[in-house]
């Protein structure tokens, strides 16, 4: 059997060739370059001289159809073939999977029989006796991989903190070296964040996030997972009276439709800040001044629902309410539908409704500044009791100050969105949207925008809720007096 060591050995030899063949392709294109560049200053300064004639047309011309081509068949040559056909050969003599997860595993017999810290065990200290040997950053993190996947959350977390001190200390170059062999900082900050709120250490993962939106390629994935965790600390920190039974009668009339249509108040073209409303500005009729509930018409079209329904309905599931008593989210008579937040990135439907969401409200509609879109769908009987979409708490990225609430379709019986404190009721209407401020001026939970969605008497009634939070829109919200 060959040994480790020879192994590593013939990996350097490789490696080394590997690094020549590279240098000769680096030493060509500079050589090229610098061809390139002579014969670039050559004809402009033809040109400058009024040189401009047939034989320096043809010669860059000829340089443009032909040489590109052929630059791009270099860039594409595969740099030491060979070298790279006796790497992929030495991988039947490396170790197998079998061996690298027999070898993860006996760390974790060996801690536990001999009670090691991993602290210990990566500076090579085992039961007292200091050895010349150590784990760095990536193969901390590994260890941390490992027990994840097995759902050791306490012990990964252990070895993930580790990991993360290593990091700490590495120098510019140490960083790319690690980053190749497959420690990106970013994926690392997502695992890590996951095991720590798996160990339910909440504010922690909040803080492994935070930072880790700091570094140059991190992506919206990081943010959305803040956002997740921001929501679960507003949830779970919402107090429990905020809404209490006493308007249910309210709340019952208005879904009977009982009380009249507000008085006195209009319908008018919203022009708002894009020029393209100049010719299709919205339909708009308010309902309530303070809080601000307004109906938008013809807002989505019929092929923009269908898309929207068709790419929802495969990942639609029971919507969850959060429980005090027992701190889990779980299925909950006071909210019977069924939904799903929609990942916005890179599909144009969603950001198109995004832009849309902007345009009506005239605030800025960001992966910051609101959530993804969430469908829902009720069935028969299908309802939400009167709540506050608010979460009052002085978060640092803002509360919800205004919901844009898309009706995807009519609903034949019942289903309507009514405000009880304002007595007033929306019918569903396919393509419109409602739209309520939930927080008053100075910015606190209006708690006259408690609102619920009526159980549907017959049919099927479909929504989107796109939220939008004040934080971010300073800019685009007047200052007003503060509502004594
Ligand atoms: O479906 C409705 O009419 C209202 C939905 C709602 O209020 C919510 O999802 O927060
Ligand atoms: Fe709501």
């Amino acid at each position: 059997m060959i040994s480790l060591q020879d192994l590593k050995h013939s990996l350097i030899s490789e490696l080394e060739l590997y690094a020549t063949e590279l240098k000769g392709k680096l030493q060509s294109v500079k050589k090229g370059i610098s061809h390139l560049e002579t014969q670039i200053r050559r004809l402009e300064d033809n040109i400058l001289g009024q040189e401009y004639n047939q034989i320096n047309y043809f010669s860059s011309l000829r340089r443009l159809h032909s040489d590109w081509p052929k630059w791009l068949q270099f860039m594409r040559q595969n740099v030491a073939k060979e070298t790279q056909d006796r790497v992929q050969e030495m991988r039947h003599k490396l170790p197998i999977e079998d061996d690298y997860y027999g070898a993860l595993n006996s760390i974790y017999v060996l801690l536990d029989v001999y009670l090691i810290t991993p602290q210990d065990f990566a500076k090579g200290l085992l039961n007292g006796k200091q050895y010349n040997s150590s784990l760095d950053a990536l193969d901390c993190y590994a260890v941390a991989q490992f027990a994840l996947r097995n759902e050791y959350y306490k012990e990964a977390l252990e070895w993930f903190y580790l990991s993360w001190n290593y990091q700490q200390n590495l120098k510019e170059s140490q960083h790319k070296y690690f980053l190749l062999m497959g420690l990106d900082p970013v994926r690392f900050s997502k695992l890590y964040s996951r095991n720590l709120l798996k160990e339910n250490k909440k504010v922690e993962a909040w803080k492994v996030l935070k930072e880790a939106l700091l570094l140059p390629h991190h992506d919206i994935i990081l943010f959305r997972k803040l956002r997740e965790i921001e929501r679960n600390f507003y949830v779970h920190s919402k107090p429990e009276t905020s809404v209490t039974r006493e308007y249910w009668t309210d709340h019952r009339e208005c879904c009977r439709g009982e009380y009249k249509p507000p008085k006195g108040l209009s319908c008018y073209y919203e022009y708002g800040a894009d020029p393209f409303l100049r010719i299709a500005p919205f339909k708009v009729e308010l309902l309530n001044r303070s809080p601000y509930v307004a109906a938008y018409y013809d807002v989505l079209n019929d092929s923009e629902i269908e898309e929207l329904k068709l790419m929802s309905s495969p990942q639609i599931r029971r919507s969850l309410l959060y429980n005090h008593t027992l701190d889990i989210d779980q299925a909950d008579v006071d909210r019977t539908s069924n939904s799903v937040f929609m990942e916005e990135t890179g599909i144009t439907l969603l950001e198109t409704i995004s832009q849309r969401a902007a345009d009506m409200t005239d605030l800025y509609v960001t992966a910051i500044s609101s959530e993804d879109l969430q469908v829902i769908n009720y069935g028969l009987g299908g309802q939400y009791t009167p709540h506050c979409d608010y979460f009052d708490e002085n978060a640092e990225n803002g509360d919800r100050l205004a919901t844009v609430l898309f009706y995807l379709t009519d609903v034949q019986q019942g289903g309507a969105t009514v405000f009880p404190f304002l007595r007033l009721s929306y019918f569903p209407k396919k393509g419109s949207a409602l739209i309520f401020r939930n927080l008053d001026n100075a910015m606190s939970g209006d708690k006259d925008s408690t609102h619920s969605a009526c159980p549907v008497l017959f049919g099927n009634k479909w929504v989107a809720t796109k939220w939008i939070y004040h934080f971010d829109q300073m800019t685009r919200w007047p200052c007003l007096s503060i509502k004594k």
